[in-house]
């Protein structure tokens, strides 16, 4: 699922090197055809579907007489796929919400499910998990942190969740493209600079989100829903060479670290190999030429959306608005509209303004979306009226 993004490509190079061991069933996209083509043209999968009928039938020209693929349209049928008996592995790779109902398919059909859709995660929360029991899925984190912890903990899943022996779950992060800008500097900061991730090469929302710290909010959330940890047990460390992929620090002082040169190929060479280890293109790490591993405390007060976070993740339904109001943000300030302080500004009105109870079912997480969207619609559209206002001297 996301097949034509960072993650889609990463996945398809990994696959690529090992054709004895894995045949591509299916790919998914949004719109992007062009892409698609170049995909099935090398790869073959036996289906491909495009989000809409239109760029469905795009593809399916495309591909006549050059690839025997099936194209099919709209999310059901990502659905229908994801739960297909032929299906052993899922990549869960869709950006944001709407890879919800293609990842929760796949947990309830029991497939290896290879998480890097967090935001499914962080709004779906006990249903996700839930459904990854119910189904009895494997589900194994592609998010590089998470991968990191799922190596450094126990390999018995009774073990792994045990609070008794792991006294600290240390989640690192880079501290992004503005890691000690003031709040003032970040008032006028483009699309561009804040997607220009000093080590990872991603999609533009996650980039967004690692500039703003909000993507350790969500991945404080992913990680507690993953590992059965309260959010006190986890600890967030800048460390701005994002060599160090997380740490697991044990009651007896002992600390277990995953380390490696920041390319996603190697979670994903895990994720679909494990309980092996394949080949995955990966430079080796030389640590001689890294030199240095620094670490220091984030900053809140510049980035508030990692507090906001905390705060949410404590509130019944806090999550699934936070990441709502986060994603209209985000492609609000993508699109050139609101500043990108503007962010945090959003989200806290959105969860102010918004009670909820914790979700027990698919239906009620997407109503819970949509509300929080709404607002968060509206809170923008406040925003960019006041914006022009000022413009217009009114
Ligand atoms: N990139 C990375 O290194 C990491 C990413 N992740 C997570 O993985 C996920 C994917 O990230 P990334 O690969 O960077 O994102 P990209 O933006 O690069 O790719 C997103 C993919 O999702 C597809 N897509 C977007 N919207 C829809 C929709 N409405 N319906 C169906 N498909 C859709 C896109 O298709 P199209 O091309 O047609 O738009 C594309 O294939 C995110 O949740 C991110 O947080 C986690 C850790 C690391
Ligand atoms: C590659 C990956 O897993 C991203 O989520 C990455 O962690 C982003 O980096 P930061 O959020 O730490 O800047
Ligand atoms: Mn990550």
């Amino acid at each position: 699922m996301g097949a034509t993004g960072s993650i889609g490509s990463s996945t398809l190079d990994v696959l690529g090197r090992h054709p004895d061991r894995y045949r591509l069933y299916a790919v998914t996209a949004n719109t992007s055809v062009e892409a698609m083509i170049g995909i099935c043209t090398q790869y073959e999968p036996r289906f491909a579907v495009m989000a809409d009928s239109d760029s469905a039938s795009r593809l399916q020209t495309a591909l006549h007489g050059v690839s025997d693929t099936t194209v099919y349209a709209g999310i059901e049928a990502m659905v229908t796929l994801c739960a297909d008996p032929e299906v052993d592995s899922v990549m869960a790779a869709i950006v944001g919400f709407s890879g919800l109902r293609p990842a929760l398919a796949a947990a309830r059909a029991g497939k290896r499910l290879l998480l890097a859709n967090k935001e499914a995660l962080v709004a779906a929360g006990a249903v996700f998990m839930r459904a990854v029991r119910d189904g009895g899925a494997a589900l194994l984190p592609i998010d590089s942190e998470h991968n990191a912890m799922f190596q450094c903990l126990p390999a018995d899943p009774l073990a792994r969740t045990n609070v008794q022996s792991v006294e600290k779950i240390l989640l690192t992060a880079s501290g992004g493209p503005f890691r000690g800008w003031s709040r003032e500097q970040l008032t006028s900061v483009t699309p561009d600079q804040a997607c220009a991730h000093p080590n990872w090469s991603m999609g533009r929302k996650i980039s967004v989100d690692s500039a703003t710290l909000m993507n350790k909010g969500l991945e404080l959330a992913e990680a507690c829903w993953l590992f059965d940890r309260s959010p006190e047990q986890i600890e967030v460390v800048v460390h701005p060479q994002s060599v160090i992929h997380s740490l697991i620090r044990y009651r007896d002082g002992s600390v277990l670290a995953q380390l490696g040169n920041p390319d996603m190929r190697t979670p994903i060479a895990y994720g679909l190999s494990w309980p092996d280890r394949i080949d995955a293109g990966v430079q080796s790490l030389d640590l001689v030429s890294v030199g240095q591993l620094d670490f220091e405390a984030p900053d809140t007060s510049a980035f508030p959306c990692l507090r906001l976070a905390q705060e949410a993740i404590k509130v019944p339904g806090g999550m699934c608005v936070l990441n709502a109001a986060n994603e209209v943000a985000v492609s609000s300030f993508l699109e050139g509209g609101i500043r990108f302080t503007d962010i945090d500004r959003v989200i806290e009105v959105c969860l102010e303004a918004i009670t909820a109870d914790e979700p027990d079912s698919l239906d009620a997480v997407e109503v819970l979306n949509g509300r929080a969207r709404d607002a968060a619609s509206d809170v923008v559209g406040e925003m960019l009226a006041r914006t022009d206002r000022r413009a217009a001297g009114r």
